[in-house]
């Protein structure tokens, strides 16, 4: 048999739970899912606007450091045209001055200076590198064949000698052009080394003017893709930087991820040096606003959640009461209980339905129920009639099997019974018990005379005389035919039994029989004691004193002792 259902409130306290929690945890992956596809496509939207931004700035900044290279070229050029070196010596004062008046007119010169046609420094600012051979020097010899811009290079021993002690000072941009007489003929070269700081740092200006370059950092690269501002890394190269002209997301070393934008720097009427500028911005600060976004909708998302949540659970709680109404109306239909109460509002037709049907379902059970009881009840009651009935009839069939049914007094096999009973009451009691044999006298002729039916009458109305002749302890029955004993314990002795003998023959002999007149009996009687004179014994005696009395003359009494003397 299986186990019965568990209806208890903690199950349906389960299943409202479990509802609920799977409706929230939908809801919340529903809405995680949108919102982290959402947010990331957003991310890749918002690096690309912010990769074109980028890369414009770097083209702007990219361009404003062209036209900064370029006006120091356009400077230098002029500046070798002027009168003073074209017409004067190139050591004279006046050169010296119009060398100095350019350098305080712009303080991104170092150092300018003049050399001759033969590489000796003839005038300088500053006047520490006077007399200096210049010969093996890249803008010398690049100079005497016209404008020259060099590459970004340290110079130490430079530097040193013009008192410049910071890293970030000792790089220098060169620049020269050639000094020519009136002829067209080359007097010398002019020369001028610019703080390539402060040429690069109009990068880092035009990116810092540009409120959307948040934590924007800004490079110059080398044609070769080497660092050249800033400066604290110097020979350092971008891992996989995009090239000219595009944009893309990349990892330092440290793994951090960054949006990289590259644009090329233009060259200049008289210069290409291959440079590019770079700016980068940290991938989080640039996807900011999107992961803002996306917290925000994490949070929304868990409203939302716990509002399903909410709205699940009043929901199984308008689905479990009437199932959990139903359960509970079942179990008491189980138990036999008459408080079965099915809910009458079930919210849903479905659940109506159901409940309709197992109430019904139910009535059906109980009905066939109460008709089986009924059915029961009727057969217990039908099979105790019939054992009643049995019994009667067991008891009748007893007393049929102990009465003799002509006279109704009690037959041998009752009388030996009785007698054996009393034998063995006799023999624990010490009192005796008078047997007594009786004979119709001369019956035959009764029938003869007056018919068999008033010989049956004779007969019945002697065995009422006998009736009334005994204790209601003794006991009377008819042996067969017209002959009958009498049982009578607990006498005191054989005497006894006489008197009772002498009692019936008189009260037969004194009776007027209505059909048949006077009849007479004759009586043996005798004597058990239980030990020395058993029943079995007593009776023979009694009967062979019967048949003494018969030969007495009949409606005699004759004890077995007085039989035996005569
Ligand atoms: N009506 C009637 N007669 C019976 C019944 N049983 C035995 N008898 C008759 O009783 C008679 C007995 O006769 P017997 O044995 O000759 O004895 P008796 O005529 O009584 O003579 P004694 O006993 O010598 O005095 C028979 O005629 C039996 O038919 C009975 O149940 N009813």
């Amino acid at each position: 048999m299986s186990a019965a259902p568990d209806v208890s409130p903690r199950a349906w306290g389960s299943f409202r739970v479990r509802l609920t929690l799977w409706a929230a945890g939908l809801a919340l992956c529903t809405l995680l899912g949108v919102g982290l596809y959402a947010a990331r496509q957003a991310t890749q939207q918002r690096a690309e606007f912010v990769g074109q931004q980028l890369l414009s700035s770097a083209r702007s900044a990219a361009f404003q450091l062209a036209v900064r290279l370029q006006e120091r070229e356009k400077e230098v050029e002029i500046l070798s045209r002027v009168p003073s070196l074209v017409e004067s010596r190139l050591n004279s004062p006046r050169v010296l001055r119009s060398l100095q008046l350019r350098k305080e007119i712009n303080d991104e010169y170092v150092w300018i200076g003049v050399a001759d046609a033969s590489g000796r420094l003839l005038n300088a600012t500053g006047g520490r590198l006077d007399g200096a051979d210049v010969r093996q020097r890249p803008w010398f010899a690049a100079g005497l064949r016209g404008p020259y811009t060099g590459d970004v290079h340290d110079d130490a021993q430079l530097a040193r000698r013009l008192a410049h002690e910071a890293s970030d000072s000792l790089h220098f941009i060169d620049l020269a052009a050639p000094v020519r007489d009136h002829d067209g003929e080359v007097r010398g070269v002019l020369a001028a080394h610019v703080r390539w700081q402060r040429i690069a740092r109009t990068v880092t200006d035009a990116v810092r003017g540009d409120p959307a370059a948040l934590r924007t950092e800004a490079m110059i690269l080398a044609r070769d893709g080497t660092l050249l501002f800033p400066l604290h890394a110097p020979g350092m190269r971008l891992p996989e930087a995009p090239g000219p002209g595009r944009f893309g997301v990349q990892n330092d070393a440290d793994g951090r991820a960054y949006l990289v934008a590259r644009a090329a720097v233009p060259a200049t009427a008289q210069s290409d040096l291959g440079w590019s500028v770079v700016l980068r911005q940290p991938l989080e600060v640039a996807t900011a606003p999107i992961s803002a976004l996306r917290d925000r909708l994490f949070i929304v998302g868990l409203v939302a959640s716990l509002l399903v949540a909410a709205l699940a659970y009043v929901l199984a709680v308008r689905l479990s009461r009437p199932l959990e109404q139903l359960a509970a109306a079942v179990v008491a239909v189980r138990e036999g209980r008459s408080s079965a109460a099915f809910p009458q509002r079930c919210g849903s037709p479905e659940l109506e339905a159901m409940t309709e049907s197992v109430r019904a379902m139910t009535e059906s059970l109980l009905d066939r129920e109460a008709r089986l009881e009924q059915a029961n009840a009727q057969l217990e009651q039908t099979v105790d009639d019939r054992t009643r009935q049995l019994s009667a009839a067991n008891a009748e069939l007893a007393r049929l099997a102990s009465q003799d049914a002509l006279t109704g007094l009690a037959n041998r096999r009752a009388f030996e019974q009785r007698a054996a009973d009393e034998e063995a009451r006799a023999r624990r009691t010490g009192r005796g018990i008078g047997l007594l044999m009786l004979d119709v006298d001369l019956f035959k002729s009764v029938n003869d005379r007056f018919g068999h039916s008033v010989g049956d009458r004779v007969l019945q109305e002697i065995s009422r005389l006998l009736e009334a002749s005994i204790r209601e302890t003794d006991l009377a029955a008819r042996l067969g035919g017209e002959e009958f004993a009498v049982l009578l314990p607990e006498l005191a002795g054989p005497a006894e039994a006489a008197l009772v003998a002498e009692k019936i023959r008189l009260a037969v002999q004194g009776h007027g029989f209505a059909e048949a007149g006077h009849v007479t009996l004759s009586i043996g009687v005798a004597w058990a004691d239980g030990h020395a004179t058993p029943v079995v014994v007593a009776l023979q005696r009694a009967d062979e004193a019967l048949y003494a009395a018969k030969r007495r003359g009949r409606n005699c009494c004759v004890s077995a002792d007085d039989s035996l003397a005569g």
